[in-house]
């Protein structure tokens, strides 16, 4: 460090210049150390997302096909005579098995594929309720009124509830005596209202929030087609109860959307599930030999 004297005893051009060259040294120094940390954080960043990759790929290994959980039998009998479907589709065993075992999880496959079945089920063979977030009131409408046939109790939270309908789901949610399996409610919602995060922060305390899934997880990620802001408030969902398991569903989500959907929910190195989205019923022909014209006679 440069020494220099006080400038009102003497030349105080001479101190300016001496003060003007610390500086530059300072700021030099200071870029140097910016530079540094830049690197370190992208070296922090790329350990800890290998890291993640690592416990994925290590829970990805287990065997969740099992038959021989504990819930094994209750959820095959619940799948007869609830669902009335007679056998599971590939990825939806080790899906219920990983959030039954608590294990975080994302699921991708395609639309129709049967992922809702992955949350209703176990929800019925799990004490408390499992919150479903999803992204269109007319979605849940729909599983409303399938659930309804199935004889399955499940509610929903939005805007156009009365406030009877509202009281109605906040006591159900903390009533340990209350049938409520599944609670539907849009992103909006969750973000929107302290009331329901205070009921939900009670319901955890009870013991009875199941597990969150997420429908249309890729929502999440401005990387993805469907951006929606309140799907970022879901990121304090994993820190607010952190015992509960999150399962986030998609049809479309590529591994950019992934990665970023993990680190929103906060969820790095949870499962990935990706069932094939090969369709052998889907037959694509380029007729080569057509010219134009009978193109237009074809249609
Ligand atoms: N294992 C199964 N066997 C027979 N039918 C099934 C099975 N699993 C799900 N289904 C049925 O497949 C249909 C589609 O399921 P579901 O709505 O859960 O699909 P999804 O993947 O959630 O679709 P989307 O992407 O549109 O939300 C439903 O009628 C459901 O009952």
């Amino acid at each position: 460090m440069e020494e220099y004297e006080d400038v009102s005893e003497k030349d105080p051009e001479k101190t300016l210049q001496q003060v003007e060259r610390e500086l530059k040294r300072v700021i030099q120094q200071i870029q140097i150390l910016q530079g540094r940390k830049q690197m370190l954080t992208s070296k922090r960043d790329k350990i800890k997302d290998s890291i993640q990759q690592h416990k994925s790929a290590k829970l990805s290994q287990k065997d969740w096909d099992r038959k021989d959980f504990p819930w094994s039998e209750e959820l095959k009998e619940k799948l007869q005579s609830v669902f009335k479907i007679s056998k599971l589709r590939a990825h939806q065993l080790p899906t219920m098995n990983a959030t039954m075992s608590k294990v975080d999880a994302i699921l991708i496959m395609p639309t129709g594929g049967g992922k809702s079945l992955c949350y209703q089920l176990p929800a019925l063979i799990t004490k408390g309720v499992t919150l479903v977030v999803s992204p269109l009131v007319s979605l849940i409408e729909d599983q409303l009124m399938g659930l309804k046939q199935l004889n399955v109790e499940a509610r929903m939270l939005n805007a156009s509830c009365t406030k009877e309908e509202v009281n109605a789901v906040h006591f159900a949610m903390t009533d340990a005596k209350s049938p409520m399996k599944l609670l539907y409610v849009t992103p909006e919602k969750l973000a929107k209202s302290k009331r329901f995060m205070s009921k939900l922060q009670k319901m955890y305390e009870m013991g009875r929030f199941a597990r969150l899934a997420i429908d249309e997880v890729h929502c999440c990620s401005q990387w993805g087609h469907d951006f929606r802001p309140d799907y970022k408030f879901l990121g304090i969902m994993r820190k607010m109860f952190p015992e509960t398991p999150i399962l986030g569903l998609t049809a479309t989500a590529t591994a950019r959307v992934v990665n970023d959907v993990q680190k929103i929910l906060d969820i790095q190195g949870c499962l990935l599930l990706k069932a094939s989205f090969n369709r052998p019923n889907l037959i694509y022909q380029v007729p080569s030999e057509l010219k134009n014209i009978d193109y237009i006679f074809l249609y």
